[in-house]
């Protein structure tokens, strides 16, 4: 391989996947339950990040729904969501070509969501994403979930040597990065809430296949 192996980490929701539609889904299927309206998908969109629990935290604030409720209704959306989380969900464009090519110049890929692990591993796998990646760490895989840099430590730990590139979409993504100390790459086209200049990032893309070109120079430039 030309120039030092990267280890690549990647966000999930908003990054390689646009996944807020199925997530829409399982919360209003929820909200109708409880005798709610519906919630819209920009709402929706704007509660994602934080994992699966704080949105549904979130949506139970936005239709004034007590949190005593909270437990049982997280339970509900998570069923809601594993059964069916890839109808609407699709790789944003260019993500499966992306990570082939990044695959065979030699990188080594990770996700770090905060997505629950086991239907992470499950839309990954029903999207066709599942073999790119060597290691992938959920929402509830470790004690502590993403801003904190636990999770992402681990991934980059788990893939070994290499230099070490984080990408993601969100603000939470931009200051898991800045506190893990590695390299971010901002995809500009995912659920941030801010401009793209409030987010720290090294590279920022709209299109996926901008990213192989990212690592080339991050290979070139990285000490081995
Ligand atoms: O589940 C969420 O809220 C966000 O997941 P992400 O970390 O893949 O963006």
């Amino acid at each position: 391989m030309e120039g030092c192996r990267v280890n690549i980490v990647f966000d999930l929701d908003g990054t390689l996947i646009d996944s807020a539609p199925d997530l829409q889904t399982a919360v209003n299927l929820m909200l109708e339950g409880e005798g709610k309206p519906p919630l819209d998908l920009p709402t929706i969109t704007s509660f994602i990040g934080n994992g699966l629990p704080k949105l549904v935290e979130r949506s139970l604030d936005a239709r004034g729904i007590s949190q005593s409720r909270y437990p049982q209704l997280c339970d509900t959306v998570r069923d809601f969501y594993s059964a069916a989380p890839a109808d609407l969900t699709r790789p944003y464009p260019g993500v499966t070509e992306a990570l082939r090519a990044l695959k065979a110049a030699g990188h080594r890929l990770g996700v770090c969501t905060n997505k629950p692990e086991e239907p992470a591993l499950l839309v990954l796998h029903l999207l066709g994403l599942g073999g790119f990646f060597d290691v992938v760490v959920g929402g509830d895989t470790l004690e502590r979930k993403k801003p904190d840099p636990e999770p992402l430590e681990h991934v980059f730990a788990a893939l070994g040597d290499g230099a070490r590139l984080y990408v993601g979409d969100s603000e939470v993504d931009a200051e898991t990065a800045r506190r893990t100390g590695v390299r971010f790459a901002l995809f500009t086209e995912g659920y941030r809430k801010q401009p793209v200049a409030a987010l720290p990032h090294d590279w920022r893309f709209a299109e996926f296949d901008a990213l192989p070109g990212i690592v080339a120079a991050l290979s070139q430039t990285a000490p081995a």
